[in-house]
């Protein structure tokens, strides 16, 4: 080809390169106008980041100069008529915008590494007009880099569940945390979880969430014991009543039938889960349709546990009955989770007195919202919370906090604050309208499966077992 006929080309190249900058400019700005307001913030400040970056780079310290020309630079000033000019290498970064601020992919380079961006962190956070800023390895030579505009902590948010099932029923999205990273908890690794924390702070938003998300999913089937209502029609869970397979009020002596129900259903649930399901540990198949996870909900749990004192009968009886729900509430904490049963306790109060340690003890998952006092934080978190102050729920004694938790994670160091999204009433009330036609009692769906078996084997709920 000669070079006039390539330069007749010329035209046609400078249409398809400027319908491909106007087809992705389109686009840019497409998302820019569907965005909400603060992620339009964000996007500006992507751009101020990416356009900022070299300088930034050099004034941060995260550059280097390479001093060894390349083979084509040497190449050109081989004949000594020029020096080659030593190069200045600046990290690739990748920007992605959201609503509380931007990521940033970075790679590497000689001497400039995980050490030095987070010895850079808080430069980079003042020069972003970042509140705070967080780096992490990703992967090999690559460091992320988490820049919150927005403080997820003291920023609410809300949660409209979709009513669609979730595709993996073992995760539990709580919230965000500092960084604005989505929390989860492994439900398939946590019998028990405690969530303790002041009146008001959110503890029954967090737990309605948990039943939205998952009614939809006709594997997991809930039941509640609300300690502080007398029946199904008051209180918080009146709007998901319909999706619950049972439900007690406070008082003791129907807890209890309710506690020994569930310690029943456990006791045959590991009689007969090798035969029925093939396997000793339902999270090796996962929960379905006929073998449900079952959620026992707990709330206001002091009730159901608190010490009587007293000699007359009527406190002597309560007392054994509180004795007796502890026992029941403990073994399907220590001996549920292989066989699909998890319970949940919510208390407003986590001190001995009131859920026995031998119960918060084996729970692997604690979350406090606000606490009023530095032992309450230790009952609801463990000793450990005191090396923590920043996380320590007593400072979330704040209207600003409503809806922040603080907890440990597996494979995080110390604790982590999560903002926890609002679920309205409403929501979750539709929600289980829709799904109620799901719930089902899993005794009666394990009778259809090992009714005969278990017949034959004669289950003794008195005897102790160590089948988990
Ligand atoms: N995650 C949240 N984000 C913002 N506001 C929230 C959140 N959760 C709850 N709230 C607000 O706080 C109020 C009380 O919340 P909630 O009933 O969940 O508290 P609680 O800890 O369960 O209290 P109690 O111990 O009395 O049951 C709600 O009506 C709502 O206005």
């Amino acid at each position: 080809m000669k070079v006039e006929e390539i330069y007749g080309y010329a035209p046609l190249v400078s249409v398809v390169v400027l319908a491909v900058f106007v087809v992705i400019a389109s686009v840019w700005l497409g998302r820019y106008i569907a965005a909400d307001r603060d992620t339009r913030k964000s996007i500006r400040q992507a751009v101020r980041v990416r356009m900022g970056w070299k300088r930034l780079a050099q004034l941060a310290g995260l550059c280097v100069t390479d001093k060894m020309p390349t083979a084509l630079a040497s190449l050109a000033t081989s004949d000594g008529s020029k020096t080659p000019k030593p190069r200045v290498l600046t990290p690739r970064l990748k920007v992605k915008p959201d609503r509380f601020g931007v990521v940033v992919r970075a790679n590497c380079l000689p001497k400039v590494g995980l050490e030095e961006f987070q010895k850079a962190a808080r430069f980079l956070a003042d020069a972003w007009r970042c509140v705070r800023v967080s780096v992490l390895p990703d992967g090999p030579g690559q460091v992320i880099i988490r820049g919150v505009r927005l403080d997820p902590l003291t920023t609410p948010t809300s949660h409209v569940p979709t009513g669609k099932a979730p595709n993996d029923l073992a995760t539990w999205n709580l919230g965000v945390d500092e960084y604005a990273q989505p929390v989860t908890v492994a439900l398939s690794n946590v019998p028990g979880v405690t969530v303790a924390g002041l009146p008001g702070y959110g503890k029954t938003s967090l737990i309605n969430r948990l039943i939205c998300d998952c009614a939809p999913a006709p594997e997991i089937q809930f039941a509640v014991a609300d300690g502080k209502v007398s029946a199904a029609h008051e209180g918080d869970y009146a709007d998901v009543i319909g999706r619950l397979f049972a439900f007690v009020g406070d008082d003791l002596e129907e807890a209890n039938a309710l506690f020994k129900r569930l310690v029943k259903l456990r006791r045959e649930r590991s009689a007969s889960i090798k035969r029925v399901l093939g396997v000793k540990n339902m999270w090796q198949v996962g929960p379905s349709e006929k073998w449900p996870l079952v959620m026992l909900i707990i709330d206001e749990a002091h009730t159901y546990f608190r010490d009587y004192k007293g000699n007359d009968p009527a406190t002597k009886k309560l007392a054994a009955l509180a004795a007796e729900n502890a026992r029941l509430v403990e073994d399907l904490v220590k001996k549920g989770r292989s066989v699909g049963m998890a319970v949940l306790l919510a208390t407003q109060k986590s001190t001995g007195d009131a859920l026995p340690t031998f119960i918060r003890d084996v729970c692997p998952v604690g979350l406090s919202f606000a606490q009023k006092t530095a032992e309450a934080s230790v009952a609801a978190l463990g000793d450990d919370i005191r090396n923590w102050p920043d996380a320590n729920p007593v400072n979330l004694q704040d209207p600003t906090y409503v809806g922040v938790a603080s907890m440990a994670l597996q494979g995080r160091p110390g604790f982590t604050r999560i903002r926890t999204p609002y679920v309205d009433d409403a929501h979750a009330a539709e929600i289980a309208a829709a799904t109620a036609h799901l719930t089902r009692d899993p005794a009666k769906l394990l009778a259809r499966l090992a009714g005969a078996y278990l017949r034959r084997t004669h289950i003794d709920l008195h005897k102790d077992d160590d089948a988990a």
